[in-house]
C-alpha cells in the first residue's frame, strides 16, 4: 500500500492493465485520457494538469506518437519532484529528460498479459532512485506479474520478448487452433486446447527450472508422435523463424529510439 497519489496519462491497453492490478494498493488513482474508459474505477482529471498537479507518481501510457504532446503538457503543471514511469516503446530516457529536465524517471517495459495477472515487465531506474520509489516501482508491476531490473541497455533487446512477444504467442495458439479446426474439432475446444497446452508448458518450464530442451524430450517419446513434427518444425526453420523475428523487433525498438 502506498499513500501517493498515481497518476495515469493514457488508459487504453496497457494504461488500463496496469490500473486494473493497483486497485486497491493505493488510496487514489487518477487518470487522463483523450477519451474515458468508463468501466475503470479511476477518477478522470479533465486536462493534464489537473492530473499532475496532486500526483506524486506519473505512470506514461500513450503511444510514442503523442510523447512530445504530452511532455510539453505535463510542463505547464506542477511536475518537477514527481516520479515518472515511462512505458512506450522506443522512448528513451534522454529523450524524457531533454522535454522535463532531470526528473525521477524509471522506464519499464511490461506486458499485456499484465491485465490477467501474468505480465512480465522490465524496469529500468535511474541510478540513486530513492528505496521509497523503487517500492512504489515494485509495487505497480509485480501487483499483475514478474518484473526483472536491467539497463536501459537492454530493453531494446528485451521489448521484442516480453512487450511484444504475447503477439507471436497469440500467432502460435492460433495456427495450433487451426490445425485442429482443419481436422475437424470446434474452434471453441481447439482455442482451448492450443492456449492451456501453451499456459501448462510456460508454468512447468517457470517452475521445474528445466532446460526447454529437456522438457521437449520428455514429450517426444521413441518413434512417437512428437518427434515427426520436431522434425518437420525444424525442416521449415520454426527456431530460425522466431529469432530472426525477435531480431527485427529489436531493430525497430533501436529504430525507434533515434529518433
Ligand atoms: N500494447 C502493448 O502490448 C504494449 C504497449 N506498450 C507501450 O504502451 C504505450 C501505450 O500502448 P497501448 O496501451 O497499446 O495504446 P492504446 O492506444 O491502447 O492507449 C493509449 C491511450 O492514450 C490515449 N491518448 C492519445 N492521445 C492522448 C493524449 N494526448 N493524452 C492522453 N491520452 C491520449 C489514446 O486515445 P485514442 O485511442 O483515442 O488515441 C488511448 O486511449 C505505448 O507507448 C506502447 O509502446 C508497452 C508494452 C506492451
Ligand atoms: O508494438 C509496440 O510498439 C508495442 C511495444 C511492445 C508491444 N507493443
Amino acid at each position: 500500500m502506498t499513500n501517493k497519489i498515481l497518476g495515469f496519462i493514457g488508459t487504453g491497453n496497457m494504461g488500463s492493465a496496469i490500473i486494473g492490478g493497483v486497485i486497491g494498493k493505493t488510496d487514489t488513482v487518477n487518470a487522463y485520457d483523450i477519451k474515458k474508459n468508463e468501466n475503470l474505477a479511476v477518477n478522470y482529471k479533465e486536462s493534464i494538469a489537473d492530473l499532475v498537479n496532486p500526483s506524486g507518481v506519473i505512470v506514461l501510457c500513450v503511444k510514442p506518437n503523442m510523447f512530445e504532446t504530452v511532455l510539453a503538457e505535463v510542463k505547464n503543471a506542477d511536475y518537477k519532484d514527481k516520479l515518472f514511469i515511462s512505458i512506450a516503446a522506443g522512448i528513451t530516457k534522454d529523450y524524457i529528460k531533454e522535454k522535463l529536465g532531470d526528473v525521477k524517471l524509471v522506464r519499464v517495459m511490461p506486458n499485456l498479459p499484465l491485465c490477467v495477472g501474468e505480465g512480465m515487465s522490465v524496469v529500468c531506474p535511474d541510478d540513486g532512485l530513492p528505496d521509497s520509489d523503487m517500492e512504489i516501482v515494485k509495487l505497480i508491476f509485480e501487483s499483475s506479474g514478474k518484473m526483472c531490473i536491467m539497463s536501459e541497455d537492454y530493453i531494446n533487446k528485451a521489448i521484442a520478448v516480453n512487450g511484444s512477444g504475447p503477439a507471436y504467442v497469440f500467432m502460435f495458439i492460433e495456427a495450433m487452433a487451426d490445425a485442429l479446426v482443419k481436422n475437424g474439432v470446434d474452434r471453441k475446444n481447439s482455442y482451448t486446447l492450443a492456449a492451456q497446452t501453451v499456459l501448462g508448458s510456460a508454468k512447468m518450464m517457470l517452475e521445474t527450472g528445466l532446460h526447454p530442451g529437456i522438457l521437449k524430450d520428455m514429450v517426444c517419446s521413441p518413434a512417437g508422435t512428437t518427434i515427426d513434427a520436431v522434425i518437420d518444425l525444424e525442416k521449415t526453420g520454426f527456431r530460425h523463424a522466431v529469432m530472426s523475428a525477435v531480431q527485427k523487433c529489436t531493430d525497430k525498438s533501436v529504430e525507434m529510439s533515434k529518433k
